[in-house]
């Protein structure tokens, strides 16, 4: 397990930009370097290597939206099978208009290209997990992703311009734009997720609405990734392996491709297919599924020909909700009781243990209940 904790790392050893102790992850300085730094190479069994693809399940939302039943149980059995099996898929028909999303992406691609100077206005501060981070070195030491990413939070229930105030209140006016291109876009995410949470009700037998309630007042945390090229990409990867601690991820990503997940016990490459959306189960919907459904296990290789981008949209319960499976998930059917997969827990807490006690991985949420298993035993 990898501690977090602030390091001081110096990456750019003539061009460091250093503030308090932490350097950042400037691409155009190490990118010219003939290898990549130490910090950066992960252990030889997690390296990324040739690969099949995974055939991804397809789900199409249309009858959802349009009341068809046969259709919806179609996509409820598709969805079903997928997040009892690895806990992802991709949804087709989804009713994001490409203008918001493509929008976004572009928007993506125009902050990363900005100075690092002006991507440093809006930097990551200590116990906030929002912000703009280059390889997270001010939180680790070693196993650095290959990665810039701008984090910035969406509330289900907010109704202003919170995340246009986000990104004009720390980059400046003249981001009033983009951040209008971000708030339409957390919008459409949120209609989507909640569609989304209708079909895994109905997909556990427990109603379209129980978990659509559940979120409806909920959050996200919306996360924008840049790969830029990488020297040594055998050596390297983008994001590590790691199930998210989240509900569920709604991810657009651009057509180089470089998404993979760990099922039938070997890493398979996601091929980008443009007009869907990646959807994967996170630990805390896989706790409200009392384990049913897999929270996807799944990393982001790197390449030396083209950057990529992609946009992770969290989807989180409201922070005090107690995390618990339904009623029906808990008894089977001769009304004898399961054994409950994880305890109760809060969103809160979860987030509170991956951004100061531990660095999410393969194992975070299994981690943490053994964690508060052990801080209540005598
Ligand atoms: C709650 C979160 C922590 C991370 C961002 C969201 C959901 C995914 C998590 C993350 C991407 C899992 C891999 C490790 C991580 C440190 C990263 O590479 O960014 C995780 C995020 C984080 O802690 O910032
Ligand atoms: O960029 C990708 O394809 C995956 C990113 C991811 O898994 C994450 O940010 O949690
Ligand atoms: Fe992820």
């Amino acid at each position: 397990m990898d501690s977090v904790s602030p390091v001081t790392l110096d990456l750019n050893k003539e061009e460091g930009h250093c503030s308090n102790g932490a350097v950042v992850f400037d691409t155009s300085f190490l990118r010219r370097q003939a290898k990549i730094p130490e910090s950066f190479v992960w252990p030889r069994n997690d390296r990324p290597h040739p690969l099949e693809e995974l055939e991804v399940p397809v789900v199409d939302l249309r009858g959802l939206f349009e009341g068809d039943e046969a259709s919806i149980s179609r996509a409820a059995e598709a969805s079903r099978a997928a997040c009892v099996r690895h806990g992802f898929f991709q949804v087709i028909n989804h009713k994001v208009d490409a203008k918001v999303s493509g929008d976004a992406l572009d928007a993506a691609g125009d902050f990363f290209k900005l100075p690092l100077s002006t991507k440093l206005r809006a930097r990551r501060q200590p116990g906030s997990a929002w912000g703009y981070v280059g390889a997270h070195a001010d939180r680790f030491a070693s196993k650095l992703p290959w990665k810039e990413t701008l984090t910035f939070g969406y509330d289900y229930g907010e109704r202003g311009d919170g995340v246009v105030d986000y990104f004009t209140s720390k980059l400046g006016e003249g981001f009033e734009p983009m951040g209008r291109v971000y708030r339409r876009y957390c919008e459409a995410m949120k209609d989507l997720s909640l569609s989304i949470m209708e079909l895994l009700g109905i997909s556990l037998g427990v109603g379209r609405e129980y978990y659509r309630q559940f979120f409806e007042d909920g959050s996200s945390i919306m996360r924008c990734n840049s790969y830029p090229l990488c020297q040594e990409p055998e050596l390297a990867l983008g994001t590590g392996p790691h199930c998210d601690p989240t509900a569920l991820t709604i991810l657009l990503q651009d057509q180089v491709g470089g998404l993979q997940v760990f099922t039938e016990g070997k890493w398979q490459a996601v091929r980008p297919v443009r007009s869907a959306l990646v959807i994967n189960i996170g630990d805390t919907f896989m706790a409200l599924s009392n384990g049913r459904y897999k929270s996807c296990l799944h990393r982001a290789v790197v390449n030396s020909e083209r950057e990529r981008l992609s946009l992770a949209f969290f989807v989180c319960p409201r922070g005090d909700r107690v995390v618990r499976p339904p009623r029906e998930l808990l008894l089977l059917l001769e009304e004898e009781a399961v054994p409950r997969a994880f305890p109760d827990f809060t969103w809160t807490e979860l987030l509170e243990f991956t951004q100061t006690h531990y660095r999410a991985d393969t194992t975070t949420l299994q981690s943490f209940a053994r964690r508060r298993f052990l801080a209540s035993s005598p």
